[in-house]
Protein backbone atom coordinates (compact mmCIF):
# COMPACT_ATOMS: atom_id res chain seq x y z
CA UNK A 1 0.00 0.00 0.00
CA UNK A 2 1.56 2.92 -1.43
CA UNK A 3 -0.32 5.07 1.56
CA UNK A 4 -0.22 5.32 5.51
CA UNK A 5 -3.42 6.62 6.95
CA UNK A 6 -3.36 7.81 10.50
CA UNK A 7 -6.08 8.84 12.70
CA UNK A 8 -6.54 11.83 14.75
CA UNK A 9 -8.00 13.49 17.62
CA UNK A 10 -11.31 14.47 15.46
CA UNK A 11 -12.65 11.40 14.09
CA UNK A 12 -13.08 10.96 10.45
CA UNK A 13 -9.92 13.77 10.12
CA UNK A 14 -7.03 11.48 8.75
CA UNK A 15 -3.59 12.35 7.84
CA UNK A 16 -3.03 11.10 4.79
CA UNK A 17 1.08 10.00 3.54
CA UNK A 18 2.20 8.97 0.73
CA UNK A 19 5.19 6.60 -0.48
CA UNK A 20 7.36 9.32 -1.94
CA UNK A 21 10.31 7.38 -5.15
CA UNK A 22 12.47 10.09 -4.49
CA UNK A 23 15.76 9.15 -7.48
CA UNK A 24 18.24 11.83 -9.24
CA UNK A 25 15.84 13.52 -11.03
CA UNK A 26 13.48 14.37 -8.24
CA UNK A 27 10.51 12.49 -6.92
CA UNK A 28 7.20 10.84 -7.33
CA UNK A 29 4.36 9.94 -5.38
CA UNK A 30 0.87 8.94 -5.82
CA UNK A 31 -1.37 11.82 -4.49
CA UNK A 32 -4.53 10.08 -4.39
CA UNK A 33 -6.17 6.81 -5.58
CA UNK A 34 -10.06 5.42 -5.36
CA UNK A 35 -8.64 1.79 -4.38
CA UNK A 36 -6.15 2.74 -1.88
CA UNK A 37 -8.05 5.51 -0.20
CA UNK A 38 -11.19 3.20 0.24
CA UNK A 39 -9.28 0.58 2.04
CA UNK A 40 -8.24 3.30 4.31
CA UNK A 41 -11.64 3.90 4.77
CA UNK A 42 -12.14 7.14 2.79
CA UNK A 43 -14.79 6.77 0.16
CA UNK A 44 -15.94 9.80 -0.88
CA UNK A 45 -16.52 10.48 -4.24
CA UNK A 46 -14.61 13.88 -5.15
CA UNK A 47 -16.10 16.33 -8.10
CA UNK A 48 -13.93 18.88 -7.73
CA UNK A 49 -10.18 20.29 -7.32
CA UNK A 50 -9.84 23.22 -6.13
CA UNK A 51 -6.13 25.17 -6.23
CA UNK A 52 -5.18 28.39 -4.82
CA UNK A 53 -2.18 30.52 -4.33
CA UNK A 54 -1.92 32.67 -1.26
CA UNK A 55 0.68 34.77 0.51
CA UNK A 56 2.59 34.33 3.87
CA UNK A 57 0.29 35.16 6.86
CA UNK A 58 -2.62 34.73 4.71
CA UNK A 59 -5.45 32.99 6.43
CA UNK A 60 -8.32 31.62 4.38
CA UNK A 61 -11.52 30.51 6.15
CA UNK A 62 -12.78 29.27 8.12
CA UNK A 63 -15.44 28.04 5.31
CA UNK A 64 -18.15 25.19 4.79
CA UNK A 65 -21.34 24.61 2.36
CA UNK A 66 -24.42 24.58 4.43
CA UNK A 67 -26.66 21.08 3.90
CA UNK A 68 -27.58 19.69 1.60
CA UNK A 69 -24.48 20.39 -0.16
CA UNK A 70 -22.15 19.20 2.66
CA UNK A 71 -17.77 18.99 1.40
CA UNK A 72 -15.34 16.21 2.28
CA UNK A 73 -12.31 17.88 1.55
CA UNK A 74 -8.69 16.01 0.74
CA UNK A 75 -6.38 19.03 1.17
CA UNK A 76 -3.00 19.05 0.30
CA UNK A 77 0.31 21.94 -0.38
CA UNK A 78 2.08 21.94 -4.11
CA UNK A 79 4.83 24.72 -3.31
CA UNK A 80 5.12 25.97 0.24
CA UNK A 81 4.17 25.05 3.77
CA UNK A 82 0.68 26.03 5.80
CA UNK A 83 -1.11 25.36 8.93
CA UNK A 84 -4.22 23.80 8.28
CA UNK A 85 -7.08 23.98 10.34
CA UNK A 86 -10.90 21.40 10.68
CA UNK A 87 -13.15 22.50 12.87
CA UNK A 88 -15.71 20.05 14.02
CA UNK A 89 -19.18 21.22 13.44
CA UNK A 90 -21.27 18.17 13.88
CA UNK A 91 -23.34 19.17 16.76
CA UNK A 92 -23.70 15.68 18.30
CA UNK A 93 -20.18 14.80 17.99
CA UNK A 94 -17.77 14.34 21.23
CA UNK A 95 -15.83 16.59 19.65
CA UNK A 96 -17.81 19.47 18.72
CA UNK A 97 -16.10 22.80 18.33
CA UNK A 98 -12.46 21.58 18.74
CA UNK A 99 -10.55 21.92 15.96
CA UNK A 100 -6.56 20.49 14.72
CA UNK A 101 -4.11 22.33 13.05
CA UNK A 102 -1.63 20.39 10.44
CA UNK A 103 0.89 21.64 9.06
CA UNK A 104 1.09 20.26 5.41
CA UNK A 105 4.33 21.15 3.26
CA UNK A 106 4.90 20.73 -0.37
CA UNK A 107 8.15 18.09 0.61
CA UNK A 108 5.81 16.07 2.54
CA UNK A 109 3.28 15.36 0.15
CA UNK A 110 0.97 14.96 3.06
CA UNK A 111 -2.97 15.29 2.08
CA UNK A 112 -5.53 15.78 5.01
CA UNK A 113 -8.86 14.59 4.72
CA UNK A 114 -11.17 16.25 6.21
CA UNK A 115 -15.07 14.56 6.23
CA UNK A 116 -18.68 16.41 5.66
CA UNK A 117 -19.28 18.49 9.17
CA UNK A 118 -16.41 20.55 9.55
CA UNK A 119 -15.14 24.00 8.73
CA UNK A 120 -11.84 24.31 7.16
CA UNK A 121 -9.14 26.66 6.79
CA UNK A 122 -5.28 27.67 6.75
CA UNK A 123 -2.84 29.90 7.08
CA UNK A 124 0.45 30.14 4.98
CA UNK A 125 3.79 29.77 6.66
CA UNK A 126 6.07 30.36 3.96
CA UNK A 127 6.29 33.43 1.71
CA UNK A 128 4.26 31.85 -1.10
CA UNK A 129 1.87 28.56 -0.94
CA UNK A 130 -0.03 26.88 -3.32
CA UNK A 131 -3.21 24.64 -1.63
CA UNK A 132 -4.52 22.17 -3.93
CA UNK A 133 -7.59 19.96 -2.49
CA UNK A 134 -10.40 18.00 -3.92
CA UNK A 135 -14.27 18.41 -2.77
CA UNK A 136 -16.63 15.64 -2.53
CA UNK A 137 -19.45 18.54 -3.65
CA UNK A 138 -19.92 20.93 -6.24
CA UNK A 139 -19.43 24.43 -5.14
CA UNK A 140 -22.88 26.10 -4.28
CA UNK A 141 -22.47 30.11 -3.58
CA UNK A 142 -26.01 30.24 -2.18
CA UNK A 143 -25.00 27.87 0.64
CA UNK A 144 -20.92 28.63 0.67
CA UNK A 145 -20.75 29.59 4.89
CA UNK A 146 -17.84 31.00 7.04
CA UNK A 147 -17.11 31.05 10.83
CA UNK A 148 -14.39 34.13 12.16
CA UNK A 149 -10.96 32.77 11.81
CA UNK A 150 -10.33 34.22 14.95
CA UNK A 151 -14.17 33.14 16.96
CA UNK A 152 -13.14 33.15 20.70
CA UNK A 153 -15.28 30.08 21.60
CA UNK A 154 -12.92 27.74 18.88
CA UNK A 155 -9.54 28.71 20.81
CA UNK A 156 -7.62 28.20 17.48
CA UNK A 157 -3.68 29.04 18.11
CA UNK A 158 -2.97 30.33 14.91
CA UNK A 159 0.40 31.97 16.36
CA UNK A 160 -0.66 35.49 14.50
CA UNK A 161 -2.28 38.81 15.51
CA UNK A 162 -3.20 40.40 12.02
CA UNK A 163 -3.51 37.60 8.90
CA UNK A 164 -3.94 39.10 5.49
CA UNK A 165 -8.04 38.58 5.01
CA UNK A 166 -10.50 38.50 2.40
CA UNK A 167 -13.47 40.90 2.63
CA UNK A 168 -15.51 38.22 3.07
CA UNK A 169 -13.57 36.89 6.11
CA UNK A 170 -12.90 39.77 7.69
CA UNK A 171 -17.50 39.75 8.66
CA UNK A 172 -17.54 35.73 9.16
CA UNK A 173 -20.08 35.85 12.68
CA UNK A 174 -19.23 33.44 15.36
CA UNK A 175 -20.45 29.70 15.50
CA UNK A 176 -22.42 30.58 18.67
CA UNK A 177 -24.87 33.35 16.26
CA UNK A 178 -25.30 30.78 13.38
CA UNK A 179 -28.04 28.70 13.39
CA UNK A 180 -26.58 24.92 14.75
CA UNK A 181 -29.73 23.62 11.87
CA UNK A 182 -28.00 24.63 9.13
CA UNK A 183 -24.83 22.85 10.47
C1 LIG B 1 -14.76 27.94 -3.25
C2 LIG B 1 -15.06 28.42 -4.69
C3 LIG B 1 -14.98 29.75 -5.02
N1 LIG B 1 -15.26 30.15 -6.27
C4 LIG B 1 -15.13 31.59 -6.60
C5 LIG B 1 -16.01 32.50 -5.77
C6 LIG B 1 -15.18 33.75 -5.59
O1 LIG B 1 -15.48 34.69 -6.60
C7 LIG B 1 -13.74 33.29 -5.76
C8 LIG B 1 -12.97 33.26 -4.47
O2 LIG B 1 -13.73 32.51 -3.52
P1 LIG B 1 -13.40 32.55 -1.98
O3 LIG B 1 -12.96 33.92 -1.58
O4 LIG B 1 -14.53 31.94 -1.25
O5 LIG B 1 -12.11 31.58 -1.92
P2 LIG B 1 -11.42 30.96 -0.63
O6 LIG B 1 -11.44 31.97 0.47
O7 LIG B 1 -10.13 30.41 -1.03
O8 LIG B 1 -12.46 29.81 -0.23
C9 LIG B 1 -12.01 28.50 0.02
O9 LIG B 1 -11.38 28.50 1.29
C10 LIG B 1 -10.92 27.22 1.71
C11 LIG B 1 -10.36 27.39 3.11
C12 LIG B 1 -11.92 26.16 1.58
O10 LIG B 1 -11.99 25.21 2.37
C13 LIG B 1 -12.77 26.18 0.36
O11 LIG B 1 -13.88 25.30 0.47
C14 LIG B 1 -13.20 27.55 -0.02
O12 LIG B 1 -14.21 28.00 0.88
O13 LIG B 1 -13.80 31.98 -6.33
C15 LIG B 1 -15.63 29.26 -7.26
O14 LIG B 1 -15.89 29.66 -8.42
N2 LIG B 1 -15.70 27.93 -6.96
C16 LIG B 1 -15.43 27.47 -5.70
O15 LIG B 1 -15.51 26.23 -5.44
Amino acid sequence: MPFTFEKTKLPGVVVCKPRIFADDRGYFFESWNLRDFAEGGIHETFVQDNQSASVKNTIRGLHYQAKPFQQAKLVRVLSGAILDCAVDLRPHSPTFKQSLLYELTDEKGISLFIPEGFAHGFRVLSDKAVVLYKASAFYAPEYDRGIAWNDPDLHIDWGIESPILSEKDKNQPRLRNIDHAEL
